[in-house]
């Protein structure tokens, strides 16, 4: 098997370097200061086992790589920048491959499935950092992330279990879920709170504001009949397997929306996060006027050049009561 990994950030940038560590066979699609860094240096994953130096080799579009019967991709892009994506890896020669959406929100697999017939959904628990080119970090203990996986919209499959094992090896928790978008939803409802974290100044409260959000979206899963399961720090499978820990020196950032404003990457998740929920709350007759208003923020506080910590925690209740 080898894993194609498009998209080397956090998320691609743990998981490729930790694969690679284990001995699988990988290739990355980067692009800008990420892709000098890694054909420079290759990569430097930081972690609470300590820092691993690899070299990562990695091709700047799909249209560089022959595609082989035995790929797995995984797509670790933000949600905005998935179609772009899926439309360069079917005019770069992929077919039938499995495509892993290794990405918050529940929007991704759906797209996927219009390019490719052989799509799985990923509830990625990892919390990965990507500040600095050919550097990535994982807070993860003790194993680096948690990863549940099943083809998308059901079941399982030989490709869910071949990942899950090649993950396995690389010190990433994994199971396999015949109703993998119901943990999606259910991590959906965490990662409501990464425009809060990412507006916010450090130390302010933010389930002041994250446990309001969960309660519109919550209202909207029910009426729309969609059923989700909780992958917080309560969940069972989570317990002992994968929590944040401290790492000497070298701080958490905060949300990965968080990280989009620190290295003023021009685009934030929001749409497909927040927003996924505005769409759905229309869909359904819901009221969804919080996560509407910062579904509206994001794109806003991005297209004004305002950034992490940009909003007080008085300016958001006022955002909210009006
Ligand atoms: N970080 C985290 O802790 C977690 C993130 N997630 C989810 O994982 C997914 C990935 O997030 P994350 O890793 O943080 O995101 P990052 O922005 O760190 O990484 C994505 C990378 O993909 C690159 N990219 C985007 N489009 C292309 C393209 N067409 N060709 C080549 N490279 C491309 C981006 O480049 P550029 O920087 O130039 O845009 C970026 O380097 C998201 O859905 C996120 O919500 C899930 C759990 C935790
Ligand atoms: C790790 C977590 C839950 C919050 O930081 C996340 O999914 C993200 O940053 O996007």
């Amino acid at each position: 098997m080898r894993v194609i990994i498009h998209g080397v950030g956090a998320i691609g940038g743990v998981v490729g370097a930790a694969l690679i560590e284990a001995g699988t066979e990988v290739l990355g699609i980067a692009r800008g200061r990420m892709l000098a860094a890694l054909q420079a240096d290759g990569i430097r994953m930081i972690s609470h086992r300590g820092t691993v130096e690899l070299p990562f080799p990695c091709v700047a579009h799909p249209s560089e790589i022959t595609f082989r019967p035995d790929d797995v991709v995984l797509l670790c892009v933000k949600g905005q920048d998935t179609a772009a994506a899926l439309e360069d890896l079917r005019a770069a020669g992929m077919t039938d491959q499995p495509l892993f959406c290794c990405q918050n929100g529940v929007a991704n697999e759906r797209v996927a499935l219009r390019y490719f017939p052989n799509v799985h959904g990923v509830t990625v628990m990892m919390p990965a950092t990507y500040l600095e080119p050919g550097e990535v970090i994982t807070h993860g203990a003790p194993c680096y992330g948690l990863f549940a996986l099943g083809r998308y919209p059901g079941g399982t499959d030989a490709a869910d279990e071949a990942l899950k094992q090649a993950l396995e090896r690389a010190n990433i928790a994994a199971f396999t879920s015949a109703e993998v978008m119901r943990t999606k939803y259910g991590k959906l409802l965490m990662n409501l709170g990464n425009i809060v974290d990412a507006l916010l100044p450090l130390g302010a409260d933010r389930p002041r504001f994250t446990d309001r959000l969960k309660a519109e979206a919550t209202a909207v899963f029910e009426a729309a009949g969609i059923g989700w399961e909780d992958v917080g720090l309560d969940n069972p499978q989570r317990k002992d397997v994968m929590q944040i820990v401290e790492i000497e020196g070298t701080p958490r950032p905060g949300s990965s929306t968080r990280q989009s404003f620190a290295r003023g990457a021009g685009s934030v998740e929001t749409d497909y996060l927040n927003g996924e929920i505005a769409l759905l709350g229309r869909l359904h007759g819901v009221p969804v006027p919080l996560n509407a208003t910062l579904t509206a923020l994001a794109a806003e506080r991005v297209a004004s050049g305002q950034g992490a910590g940009s909003i007080s925690e008085d300016e958001l209740e006022r955002l909210f009561a009006s």
